[in-house]
C-alpha cells in the first residue's frame, strides 16, 4: 500500500471515550489536543475524561461482569472473539501502524512490524493458552481437592505512552481471556490506537460493556480507576513513582497491583564477546524507539581492555543512525514524544557533562528538524555510576558508557540502582553468562541478545521496576481468582 493510501486511510479522527460499546463524548463536554511529535501541530481532539466518567464505565464494567456474558462464556467462545480481535487488527497493520507513528513519532517501519503484529500476537497468545490451562487437583485419603480459577472482575489496565497499543493489548488480552471486564486508560500524548481497540471489539462481537476506554489525565481519570471499590485488579506500567501512588489509592480497597515500572538496565560488554555483535546489540537495545524504552540497555558497562575499542566502534555506527521524519521507511530513530520530554532529556545530556562525563556523539536537537522533538542519538562515556547520568532514567536517546576492570566490577555495578527491570550480558563464555545474569538483581537477563520475546516467560522487573509478574500462566494467575474446593468423598 502507498504512503499516501494509508495515510487517507489512517485519516485522523476525533477521539471519544467508548463506554458500554459505544464512543461517547465527556460528562463535561471538554477536549484535550493530541499532537504529531515531529511537528507538534495538533493531529487530534480527545475527549477529556473526568472521574464521573471513569466511575460510568467502571460501573459498565461491573454491570457487565456480573451479567456473566463475558465471565461465564464457554472458553471457546471468548476465546474465538478473541482471535477474531487478533485478525482484525492484523487487516488493519498499515493503518494502526501509520497512526501509532503520528501520535508517537516512532519510526514506521517499527510501529508496521513489531508494535501492531506484536498487538496481534498478544490477543492470539492469550486466547489460545486460556482453552488449554492446567488446573491443580489433589487426591489425599478420601478427601479431594481442586483450585479453580475464577475471573476476578473489573480490571483497571493504565499505560504509559512510549509503546502504547503493544502494551495495552498485552494486559487487555490476558485479562479478557481471563474472563474480566477491563477500563483502559492510555496516556494523555498517545491516545489515538487505544481508542481504536473500541471498534475492533465491536467488529469482533465482544459484548458491550467487556472492554471500555477512558482518555483523560492520571490524576483524576487514573485515581478513579485505582480507588473505586468495584476495581479487582489493575495493571499499571509508568513510572516508578506514579506507580507507588497507585498503590496507595489501591490500598483504599485492598486492590491488587501488578506494576510494570522504570528502569536504568546494565548493558554489560565483556572482552571475549563478539564485538560487532555487541555493538550492533547495544545499539538496538538504546537507540529503538528513541531510547524511550523501559528495557533499555541504558548504562553501557564495558570491560577496560576493549574499551577504546568498542566505544569506537560503538560512535562510529551512532553516526549511520538515520533520524528523521517518522513516516520515512528509512528513518530508524523518530522524534521524543513531546517538547518537554526533549527537554528533559537534553537537561539530562547538560547535568551529565558537568558532572564530569564526555560526550562522543550528539547532545543537541537534530539541525534542520526544530519543528519536531527530534534529538541526535547521544553517546556519554568515562561515566561513573555514581553520577545521576548512572542513576536516573533519562528515557531518551543517551546510554551512559561506564568502564569495568572485572566480572566482580560489573555485576557490583550494574546492582548499584534503584532499579531492576534488565539486564543485558555479551560474551562468548556462556558459563560467565549464566553467572553474570544469575549474580544481576534484575527481572529479565539476555546473553547475546536483546529484547526477544517469548510470552510464555514472566515478564516484570524487581525493586524500583516493578511488583509482579506477567506472561504466559502468571498472568492468567494475576487476572483470576484462585478458589479451592475441598471435597470429603
Ligand atoms: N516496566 C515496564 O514494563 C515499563 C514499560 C513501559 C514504560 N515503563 C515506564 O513508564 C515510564 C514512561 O511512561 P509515562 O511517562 O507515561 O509514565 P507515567 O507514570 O507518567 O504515566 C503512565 C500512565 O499513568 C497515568 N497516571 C498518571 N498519574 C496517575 C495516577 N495518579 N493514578 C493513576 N494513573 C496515573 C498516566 O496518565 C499514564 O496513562 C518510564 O518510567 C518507563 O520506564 C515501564
Ligand atoms: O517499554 C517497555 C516495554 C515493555 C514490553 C512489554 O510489555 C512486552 O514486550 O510484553
Amino acid at each position: 500500500m502507498s504512503r499516501e493510501t494509508i495515510a487517507e486511510q489512517s485519516k485522523v479522527k476525533d477521539a471519544k471515550l467508548f463506554i458500554d460499546g459505544e464512543y461517547v463524548e465527556s460528562l463535561s463536554g471538554q477536549t484535550f489536543d493530541t499532537l504529531n511529535p515531529a511537528t507538534n501541530l495538533k493531529l487530534a481532539s480527545v475527549a477529556k475524561g473526568n472521574e464521573a466518567d471513569a466511575k460510568r464505565a467502571i460501573e459498565s464494567a461491573q454491570r457487565t461482569f456480573e451479567s456473566g456474558i463475558w465471565s461465564r462464556m464457554p472458553i471457546e467462545q471468548r476465546s474465538a472473539v478473541l482471535c477474531k480481535m487478533s485478525d482484525l487488527i492484523m487487516d488493519r497493520v498499515d493503518e494502526l501502524g501509520f497512526l501509532e507513528t503520528l501520535d508517537v513519532g516512532k519510526p514506521v517501519k517499527e510501529s508496521r512490524g513489531f508494535d501492531i503484529p506484536r498487538a496481534a500476537q498478544n490477543f492470539r497468545f492469550f486466547a489460545e493458552m486460556a482453552k488449554y490451562m492446567v488446573h491443580e487437583h489433589y487426591d489425599k485419603h478420601n478427601i479431594m481437592s481442586y483450585a479453580k480459577y475464577a475471573p476476578a472482575g473489573v480490571t483497571s489496565l493504565i499505560i504509559p505512552w512510549n509503546l502504547p497499543f503493544m502494551q495495552l493489548t498485552w494486559k487487555a488480552s490476558a485479562a479478557l481471556a481471563s474472563g474480566n471486564t477491563v477500563v483502559i486508560k492510555p496516556a494523555s500524548y498517545t491516545p489515538l490506537s487505544a481508542v481504536m481497540l473500541g471498534e475492533i471489539a465491536n467488529k469482533a462481537g465482544l459484548p458491550p460493556g467487556v472492554l471500555n476506554i477512558i482518555t483523560g489525565p492520571g490524576s483524576t481519570v487514573g485515581t478513579a480507576m485505582t480507588n473505586h471499590k468495584h476495581v479487582r485488579r489493575i495493571s499499571f506500567v509508568g513510572e516508578s513513582n506514579t506507580g507507588k501512588t497507585v498503590m496507595k489509592n489501591a490500598s483504599e480497597n485492598l486492590i491488587p497491583v501488578s506494576l510494570e515500572l522504570g528502569g536504568k538496565s546494565a548493558n554489560i560488554v565483556f572482552e571475549d564477546a563478539d564485538l560487532d555483535e555487541a555493538v550492533k546489540g547495544s545499539i538496538d537495545a538504546i537507540y529503538r524507539n528513541q531510547g524511550e524504552i523501559c528495557l533499555a540497555g541504558s548504562r553501557l558497562l564495558v570491560q577496560e581492555s576493549i574499551y577504546d575499542q568498542f566505544l569506537d566502534k560503538f560512535t562510529e555506527a551512532v553516526r549511520n543512525i538515520q533520524v528523521g521524519e517518522p513516516t520515512n521507511e528509512n528513518t530508524d530513530m523518530g522524534a521524543l514524544v513531546s517538547k518537554s520530554h526533549l527537554e528533559t532529556v537534553d537537561q539530562y545530556v547538560q547535568i551529565g557533562l558537568s558532572e564530569g562525563a564526555k560526550l562522543a556523539y550528539g547532545g543537541k536537537r537534530v539541525a534542520g528538524l526544530k519543528n519536531g522533538n527530534f534529538y541526535e542519538p547521544t553517546v556519554l562515556y568515562d561515566v561513573d555510576n555514581k553520577m545521576r547520568v548512572a542513576q536516573e532514567e533519562i528515557f531518551g536517546p543517551v546510554p551512559v558508557v561506564i568502564p569495568f576492570k572485572t566480572e566482580e566490577d560489573a555485576i557490583r555495578i550494574a546492582n548499584d540502582s534503584i532499579y531492576g527491570l534488565a539486564g543485558v550480558v555479551w560474551t562468548n563464555d556462556l558459563r560467565r553468562g549464566q553467572r553474570v545474569s544469575s549474580e544481576v538483581n534484575a527481572g529479565l537477563l539476555w546473553i547475546n541478545c536483546w529484547y526477544i520475546r517469548d510470552l510464555r516467560t514472566p515478564f516484570g522487573g524487581a525493586k524500583a521496576s516493578g511488583i509482579g509478574r506477567e506472561g504466559g500462566r502468571h498472568s492468567f494467575e494475576f487476572y483470576t481468582e484462585a478458589k479451592t474446593v475441598t471435597m470429603k468423598l
